[in-house]
């Protein structure tokens, strides 16, 4: 069921693009509500302001279609590729890959291998979105790490209020420790010990988990606590391992996750990035322009 429609109530900067202004409506209009049937309305678009009310398809099912329904539906089918193109993201924000298609993405929370064991709500694509600030200053630190030949590895970038809503909703159901995320803390503590953001900086566009990687192997990544991730260099822990060892400056920590550390630390910093000194993955463009924002349009592709 079809129970609102993006464009009437959603919080986000302006909608609509280049393509997609230059496409009759009509076709444009069916897209959209086969989109929004596709993704429920979330807390924040819930809030329209009062007298509005969401987008319904109009026109009843009819049990002949019409040459004219016929006809948009070639249409639109015609259309349809280069729509999918055009889906707009807020003014200021920008898909990693169209301005550094080098870095690599393994964006965890669009898939299983993460301590929720699940997708996260909001992420459509295991695509890295940042705003445009963040993903220029990134894209200089891969610069610099590449005369290496290393590469950035990317976890998770923006992240949409509702997955953030998600994850505490799923930290205050509580739980045993889980060996491979979290050994030492209950779940319901995940949130209390600083481990997961009850209002997360993610969801402001410019704050990105990440690790190095040299950059001609891609082997399989095992990742968080108990093994380092043979997918990235040695950081002491992988992604996510909620643990004290994850602390940037803890020690005693092998010389050479030491020294990894030190070199993201040092590239990340002299981007303008700052560390979260419990998470060694963790870090935030200082000069970040959305530092009162929180955004919750959904992680997708195009
Ligand atoms: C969940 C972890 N990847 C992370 O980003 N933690 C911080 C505290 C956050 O959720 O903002
Ligand atoms: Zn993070």
């Amino acid at each position: 069921m079809v129970r609102g429609t993006p464009l009437a109530c959603r919080p986000s900067p302006p909608q609509g693009g280049r393509l997609a202004a230059s496409t009759a409506p009509s076709f444009l209009q069916r897209w959209r509500l086969a989109k929004a049937a596709r993704h429920p309305i979330s807390p924040l678009r819930g809030r329209c302001p009062a007298g509005q009310m969401p987008g319904r398809a109009e026109g009843g099912a009819s049990r002949h279609p019409s040459l004219a329904t016929i006809l948009a539906t070639l249409a639109f089918l015609t259309a349809a590729p280069l729509l999918a193109r055009a889906d707009p993201l807020p003014a200021g924000f920008v898909r990693l890959a169209d301005v550094d298609p080098t870095i690599r993405q393994d964006i965890r929370y669009a898939g299983l291998e993460n301590f929720l064991h699940r997708k996260a709500d909001g992420y459509e694509a295991p695509v890295c979105i940042l705003t445009g600030q963040a993903a220029k200053a990134l894209s200089g630190v891969q610069k610099t790490i590449a005369a290496k030949d290393l590469t950035l590895v990317v976890f998770d970038c923006y992240r949409p209020a509702r997955a953030v809503a998600d994850m505490g909703e799923w930290t205050r159901q509580g739980g045993p420790p889980d060996p491979q995320w979290y050994p030492k803390v209950e779940r319901g503590d995940l949130i209390a010990k600083g481990y997961v953001g009850e209002l997360s900086s993610h969801s402001r566009g410019s704050t990105v988990d990440l690790a190095i990687a040299e950059a001609d192997k891609k082997r399989a990544a095992r990742p968080a606590c108990g093994a380092p991730d043979t997918g990235t260099l040695d950081f002491g822990t992988g992604f996510d391992c909620f643990d004290r060892a994850s602390e940037t400056a803890h020690r005693p920590l092998a010389a050479d996750a030491a020294a990894n550390r030190k070199m993201l630390l040092a590239a990340m910093r002299a981007a303008g990035f700052r560390n979260y000194a419990r998470e060694w993955w963790h870090f935030t463009l200082a000069d970040e322009p959305f530092p009162k924002q929180r955004f919750d349009f959904p992680v997708t592709a195009n």
